[in-house]
């Protein structure tokens, strides 16, 4: 059976008397629309914790003006199911009110690392991922938590902000989980047409393409970078919105690859706006 709690004190009083018989607590928290992604988080979270409590939380912080914050898929008892059949100890899913009952006095801005990439394209996100996140870790102080390699802006900011508010938690990144014809799973895959579905295959080629440049020797940002572009738009309608190569986790502009680094991938498709990236290392 998974507990689903509703308040911030039901959950705190839980994560009270978990502290006092030393239970290990993993957390991940997520948007909801539960699908293998997650899950392959909430597994790890179990095989390394004694408890693991998952949050499902839209959070209304990191959605801009005109993002899908209304239409985002919301399925709560069945992502409660799912967690039940996966032996999750809990979830918590709190209201909107419950987690910002007036506006914000104090919020958190990120600064450089999200000036660029998803945080220039949605101005604010990241501000309200962290804000959420810091909540979170305030409230169910876990001694883990997990998150996707996909969001892999999302994860190099949030380690930082460990690292600069100095929280106790030790940050776990977990590789992309794919469909089986390599197009990354997604609470937003559900918004796709039946074409789309069968296109979208062409951002995850189109890093494997870059992949095998990279490994045949090519370190330079615009050869690698066109050559994605080139596929995108050969193999897809939908619309590209960014493609770019940043140091990860750094995520500062290279010219030349000659450090770890990230392609992100953004393509607008009719309803959906898909993302997706790989990290490239030099090993020699
Ligand atoms: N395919 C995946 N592989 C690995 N991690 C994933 C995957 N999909 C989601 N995650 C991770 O799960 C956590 C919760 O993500 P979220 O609930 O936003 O799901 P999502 O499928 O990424 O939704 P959306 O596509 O709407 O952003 C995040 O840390 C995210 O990186
Ligand atoms: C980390 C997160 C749950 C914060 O709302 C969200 O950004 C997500 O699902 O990746
Ligand atoms: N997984 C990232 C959450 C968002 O797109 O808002």
């Amino acid at each position: 059976m998974t507990v689903k709690v509703k308040t911030i004190k039901e959950m705190q009083a839980i994560v009270k008397s978990l502290k006092t018989e030393q239970k290990s607590i993993g957390l991940v928290p997520t948007m909801g629309a539960l699908h293998e992604g997650h899950m392959t988080l909430m597994k790890r979270a179990q095989s390394e914790n004694d408890v693991v409590i998952a949050s499902v939380f839209v959070n209304p912080l990191q959605f801009g003006p005109n993002e899908d914050y209304d239409d985002y898929p919301r399925q709560i008892d069945q992502d409660q199911a799912l967690l039940a059949e996966n032996g999750i100890d809990y979830v918590f899913a709190p209201e909107p009110e419950e987690m910002y009952p007036s506006p914000l006095q104090i919020q958190m801005t990120v600064g450089a690392m999200a000036q660029v990439l998803e945080g220039a394209k949605r101005p604010g996100h990241f501000d309200g991922v962290v804000t959420v996140v810091n909540k979170l870790f305030n409230i169910i102080q876990p001694d883990q938590a997990y998150f996707g390699k996909k969001d892999a802006q999302q994860l190099a900011i949030i380690e930082q902000m460990v690292t600069e508010m100095n929280h106790s938690v030790e940050i776990v990144g977990i590789d992309i989980v794919r469909e089986q014809d390599g197009l990354a799973k997604s609470s937003r895959n559900v918004y796709l047409t039946e074409t789309e579905r069968l296109e979208a295959v062409a951002l995850s080629q189109s890093l494997q393409i870059a992949k095998t440049l990279f490994d045949n020797g090519e370190r330079n940002v615009e050869v690698i970078e066109s050559a994605i572009k080139k596929y995108l738009t050969a193999h897809t309608a939908g619309k590209i919105d960014e493609v770019a190569i940043y140091s990860y986790p750094e995520l500062k502009q290279v010219e030349k690859i000659d450090t770890q680094v990230f392609i992100s991938l953004a393509v607008k498709y009719s309803k959906a706006r898909l993302i997706d990236n790989i990290i490239l290392k030099d090993d020699k």
